[in-house]
Parts: structure tokens; C-alpha cells; sequence
């Protein structure tokens, strides 16, 4: 479903004489349907920049990048806002929402884009939330105001609302209690029971050991130049 192939990536920092750093040489990896992969690696290592390729934010310099049979590498921007709607979804460390757009509507959204019914996805929105102990008195308030680890359970939320066969997870556990912390491991791994194939960044290790079935040490793709 993930596979990664020969990746390489090199950052110019034009506003330092244009210095090129090689961050990554030959980066390969596979994550199947129904398999949770977890990257690990020192810190600097190359963990979220890999993650950050494989979602298109970042361009690589060489190799490919399949995901579910498209080459993000290679892929124009329709094809990864068609990608990320359908196919590939991502919970990043932050959310990242409109203004004044009421929590429901933000988790129900990537449903909504997808053509369900807004009964259909509110309801999907709804149970999530309260899955996730979101107090139903917040859902008609945007969540901009709330606290770090309400806005990371609505992240949560969003990134599991719709059943995407491809999730990139970064650090979903961070800033949560041990209750939401075991809402969000049991999604995953009923994620991992439909088939999802999941690729994150787990600093918390019981978190790793409990849903990760293989790690990747992606210092292994660090150019010796870089070291
Ligand atoms: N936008 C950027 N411009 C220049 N260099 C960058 C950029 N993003 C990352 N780097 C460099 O790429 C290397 C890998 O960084 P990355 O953030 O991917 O590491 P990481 O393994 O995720 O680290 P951490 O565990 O600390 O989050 C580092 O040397 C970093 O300085």
C-alpha cells in the first residue's frame, strides 16, 4: 500500500549561499495492508521528513514514492488533493482548521468531501467525538480555543472519521491522559483490522511496542556525508 523506493532528499538553504545538505540517500521501505510501521531514529534523522515526502509536502531529489499505486513523487497537485481526500490520510501533532467552523463540522469534512450525506458523516463525527471524551457542549464551538489535547482528540477524530486505506499518524499519542491514549491505540488498531496500512512516529514506546508490528531505524538512510 506505502512503498517507498530508492528516496533520496537534499534541502538548498538559499538564504545560506545555497548550501545543499543531503538529509536522506536510498530511504526503501513497505508497509502492507493491515500492518503498523513505526520509524524510529535519532532525533534530526530524517523521521518527519520522510513523513513529510510521503504526505507531498516535501519534493524529494530521486527514487519513488507509491501510494496505492500513485508515485507521490511524480504526482501533480490534483492528484494529491485526490490522493489525501481518498486514500491517504494524516494525523499530524497539530490541528490545522478554519476559524469559526464548528468542531462536528471539522471532524464530519473529509466525509463530506467525499460525497456522504451530512447526516450520515455528522453522526460518524459525533461518535467519534464522544469515543474520544469531547464534550458534546464543545462540538458547536470551533476548536481553536481549546486546550492542546482537546485539539489533538479533534485531529484524532478527523484523521479517523473517514476509512482511509493509507494513514500517516505523527506522534497521535503526545499531549493525552492515559484514557484518550488507549481510545486512540484501540482505533488504530481497529484501522489495522480493516486493512489500513500505517506508517508513524511513536515517541511513546509503550504506545510502539503495543500497535508497531516492525520498526524502521531510518538513520539508515542518513547520507554518510550528513553524519
Ligand atoms: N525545511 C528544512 N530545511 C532545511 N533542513 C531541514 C528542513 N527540515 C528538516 N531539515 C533537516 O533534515 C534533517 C532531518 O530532520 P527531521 O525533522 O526529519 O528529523 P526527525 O528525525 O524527524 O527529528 P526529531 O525526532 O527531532 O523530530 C535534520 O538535519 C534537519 O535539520
Amino acid at each position: 500500500m506505502i512503498r517507498v523506493e530508492n528516496l533520496s532528499k537534499c534541502f538548498a538553504l538559499h538564504n545560506q549561499g545555497g548550501a545543499i545538505i543531503p538529509v536522506m540517500a536510498g530511504a526503501e521501505l513497505v508497509v502492507a495492508p493491515g500492518e503498523c510501521v513505526g520509524l524510529v531514529g535519532q532525533s534530526g534523522a530524517g523521521k518527519s521528513t520522510l513523513m513529510r515526502m510521503i504526505y507531498g509536502n516535501y519534493l524529494s531529489n530521486g527514487g519513488r514514492i507509491l501510494v496505492g499505486g500513485l508515485d507521490v513523487a511524480q504526482a501533480d497537485p490534483r492528484q494529491i488533493i485526490h490522493l489525501r481526500r481518498a486514500v491517504l490520510g494524516h494525523v499530524s501533532q497539530f490541528l490545522r482548521v478554519v476559524p469559526r467552523v464548528p468542531t462536528l463540522q471539522v471532524v464530519a469534512e473529509p466525509l463530506l468531501r467525499l460525497g456522504h450525506p451530512t447526516a450520515e458523516a455528522e453522526a460518524r463525527a459525533a461518535t467519534l467525538l464522544a469515543r474520544l471524551n469531547v464534550p458534546e457542549r464543545l462540538w458547536s464551538l470551533s476548536p481553536t480555543t481549546f486546550s492542546g489535547g482537546e485539539q489533538q482528540r479533534v485531529n484524532i477524530a478527523r484523521g479517523f472519521v473517514h476509512d482511509y486505506p493509507a494513514l500517516l499518524l505523527d506522534e497521535p499519542t503526545a499531549s493525552l491522559d492515559a484514557v484518550n491514549r488507549a481510545v486512540v491505540l484501540s482505533l488504530i488498531e481497529e484501522a489495522k483490522a480493516r486493512g489500513a496500512a500505517i506508517l508513524g512516529i511513536f515517541h511513546d514506546e509503550g504506545a510502539r511496542n503495543r500497535v508497531c508490528d516492525r520498526l524502521i531505524d531510518v538513520s539508515r538512510f542518513t547520507p554518510e556525508v550528513a553524519v
